[in-house]
């Protein structure tokens, strides 16, 4: 398992304060989304595979392409964001593309996450999702078991009514996200209609000693749903992560 707050940490994260959080930005599908999101200051980019009938599901070759077009940009981290639980293709995905990222966004159960450790040891941060309706976490009887699988990150993120998860545009409560957290010991990410305007709702989550960043979807787009650079940077100006202070475009 990596220690997120050091190894695996993306590289201008680590290089300022250690408790910069970070920006990453979801459903990339070409190089010059890439180079966007490099620009525009955002720390990790999800790339989508095994994510059914997703507007960003990418063939495995495009996001071993874009996964490179990432790292060389040396700013910007890819993430593989998958519905997936075959930890076999996934160990095939990380070892053909190089990425050591993993969000699992669906209902993974906890030893998918012990596998995936086992079988790429030491290096690996796997994000596991905790999805959150009306307050209350789907997960919450099995986050201690997600610890002790090895799940390095927690994230945040809104079901809807009706069942729909990612990309929902929905906030959630700070309380509830505090009350959660509180009842975990990991380090987390914050999802769920977060956008530059919103930081200000968020005061107790951001200041949570555990909060490690933020991951946006429909806050980094403009209404083509294209992502827009300027809305990005203001996220990280607004959210203070980790390259907030470059002179970003
Ligand atoms: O964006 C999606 O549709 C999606 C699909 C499958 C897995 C993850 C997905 N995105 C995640 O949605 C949230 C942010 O969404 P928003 O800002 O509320 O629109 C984030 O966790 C993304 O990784």
């Amino acid at each position: 398992m990596v220690t997120p707050d050091t190894e695996g940490w993306p590289a201008q994260a680590r290089r300022g304060s250690p408790s910069a959080p970070l920006l990453k930005v979801c459903g990339a599908t070409t190089p010059a989304d890439i180079e966007l999101l490099a620009q525009a200051g955002a720390d990790l980019v999800g790339l989508w595979l095994g994510v059914p009938d997703g507007h960003a599901e990418l063939p495995l070759p495009q996001v071993a392409a874009l996964a490179s077009a990432a790292r060389a940009t040396g700013c910007l981290q890819p993430v593989l964001v998958t519905f997936s639980a075959d930890t076999d293709f996934l160990r095939h995905v990380v070892e053909h593309t190089g990425i050591r990222w993993l969000q699992l966004h669906a209902y993974q159960p906890p030893p998918v996450i012990k596998t995936l450790h086992a079988a790429v040891p030491g290096q690996l941060t796997i994000v596991k999702t905790l999805h959150l309706r009306g307050g209350t976490c789907v997960e919450r009887p099995f986050t201690a078991a997600y610890e002790r699988a090895g799940t390095d990150l927690f994230l945040l993120d809104t079901v809807t009514d009706d069942g729909r998860v990612g990309s929902t545009g929905q906030q959630l409560p700070a309380p509830d996200v505090c009350a959660l957290v509180d009842d975990t010991t990991l380090p987390f990410l914050l999802a769920g209609g977060i956008s530059a305007r919103n930081r200000a709702d968020y005061d107790s989550v951001a200041g949570h000693p555990r909060f490690r960043g933020i991951d946006v979807d429909t806050a980094a787009r403009d209404e083509q749903a294209e992502f827009e650079a300027a809305s990005v940077s203001d996220l990280a100006r607004a959210w203070r992560t980790a390259r907030h202070h470059e002179e970003v475009t």
